[in-house]
């Protein structure tokens, strides 16, 4: 059947949406299969950013919805309305293209073609009459609403609203040695950091200047952050011991320490070892679980970048939030209980093991630590300096770890949520 591009995009825009409602990793798993797949790469990128301009305000969408709607409609009735709204509110795409495209998907299918001038009216009318005021804490789900509200307060929670609603910029980590100046001028770029750059570019990223010389790669600020706490030295040995993809791995092979990168999955760690060749860099990479890697050394310096529910990931990835169920919390801390544990047997005495996971809860954070500490009496936390690591300096907790929230330097365009601690080693 040949049929507008643009009608095929946004049905794949409702496509996604829906897989990564249901699954986590349902987003990327959609974009790889048919039909998604064999769009063109324009369509597929503008039914992907449809998809995530739908989940990054799927509160909101739903609430200027429901405001009109007597019932709630069938499901894939609110799918076309939900990516069309997406569109207008924040692709900016024209309200008739959005709205008539809606309608044509409606009448390809018979569960929605009794819908079509439901659809229409209600798309018609929000365009005319606006959409009303919205509140972007709608936009997170209710558990993780009352969670958040009850540990970082209402003022943070707004904040984090207000991240979550925007497309993040785009923010690069330079290989020692890049003209940092130089780069920012042709990627149209401010320096963040003296190795980090932002960007508000999109587009396909491999035809960006440096990416084929390997200058740059894509990491965000926050996810920098934990590296440097590590103060690698060149005469170093260091463990990155959840490694894949590498972007760690990358700012610790470039500090010229020698390198071991460990991951238990050896697929992700292909795309660490494409990311190493790129990057000229190299280090020693070992596909195993860390809790039965049976070599017996010990490293300088350890990181350990916990696997994790990633809620404070959500700028980039909305569906996140969406995906993570109030249990998968508990049972991601007993592996990262366990994993610290592995990661503390592999630090020399003097040396230095650094935590962090990309979540936002406690849990996962503060608590595993506090717990660590309670039994492992040989270590104990060296207290960070944030304006030395490149983080906000409101992440200082009184322990001296560093609580990184998606509303902090919201000046700059804010950052990824993440915890960090560094800990020593003192015998
Ligand atoms: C947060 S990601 C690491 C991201 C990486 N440090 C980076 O900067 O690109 C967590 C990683 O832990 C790995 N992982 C999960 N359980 C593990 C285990 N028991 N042993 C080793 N790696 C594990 C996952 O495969 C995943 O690649």
């Amino acid at each position: 059947m040949t049929e507008d591009p643009g009608i095929q995009a946004r049905h794949a825009a409702g496509l996604l949406l829906n897989a990564a409602l249901e699954r986590r990793n349902g987003l990327d798993e959609a974009l790889s299969k048919p039909p998604v797949s064999s769009l063109e790469p324009q369509d597929r990128a503008f039914a992907r950013a449809v998809a995530m301009a739908a989940l990054r305000r799927l509160g909101e969408i739903d609430a200027i919805l429901d405001a009109r709607l007597k019932r709630s409609p069938p499901p894939a009735v609110r799918t076309l309305m939900r990516t069309a709204l997406a569109q207008t509110l924040t692709l900016k795409t024209p309200a008739f293209a959005a709205v008539s495209s809606a309608v044509k998907l409606a009448e390809r299918d018979p569960a929605t073609r009794p819908y079509k001038a439901l659809i229409n009216a209600v798309l018609r009318g929000i365009d005319r009459d606006g959409t009303g005021p919205t509140d972007p804490v709608a936009n997170f789900p209710d558990w993780l609403t009352a969670r958040w509200r009850q540990t970082y307060g209402g003022a943070a929670l707004q904040a984090m609203a207000r991240a979550a609603s925007l497309e993040p910029p785009t923010d690069l980590s330079l290989k020692p040695g890049a003209d940092a100046e130089a780069l920012a001028e042709v990627l149209e770029a401010r320096i963040l950091a003296p190795d980090t750059l932002r960007t508000d570019r999109r587009g396909d990223l491999r035809d960006w200047t440096g990416f084929e010389d390997g200058i740059w790669w894509v990491q965000d600020a926050a996810a920098a952050v934990p590296a440097r706490l590590l103060q690698v030295r060149p005469d170093h040995s260091v463990l990155d011991l959840c490694a894949a993809p590498g972007g760690k791995t990358l700012q610790l092979a470039a500090t010229g320490a020698t390198v071991t990168a460990l991951d238990r999955s050896d697929k992700r760690l292909d795309r660490l070892r494409d990311n190493l060749k790129r990057m000229g860099l190299s280090a020693e990479v070992i596909a195993s679980p860390a809790e039965d890697w049976t070599d017996p050394r010990q490293f300088d310096r350890v990181l350990l970048d916990a696997p994790c529910s990633a809620t404070g990931t959500f700028r980039r990835n909305p569906e996140a939030l969406r995906a993570t169920r109030p249990a998968d919390i508990g049972n991601l801390a007993d592996v990262q209980h366990r994993l610290l544990d592995a990661a503390a047997a592999r630090v020399v005495p003097g040396g230095r093991l650094v935590y962090c996971t990309c979540s936002l809860e406690r849990e996962e954070g503060e608590t595993q630590v506090t717990a660590f500490l309670r039994r492992n009496v040989a270590f104990r936390t060296v207290p960070a300096d944030p304006a030395a690591v490149g983080a906000p300096v409101e992440a200082l907790t009184s322990e001296g770890w560093l609580r990184i929230l998606p509303g902090q330097w919201a000046d700059r365009g804010g950052l990824d949520g993440f915890f960090i601690a560094a800990l020593e080693r003192v015998d």
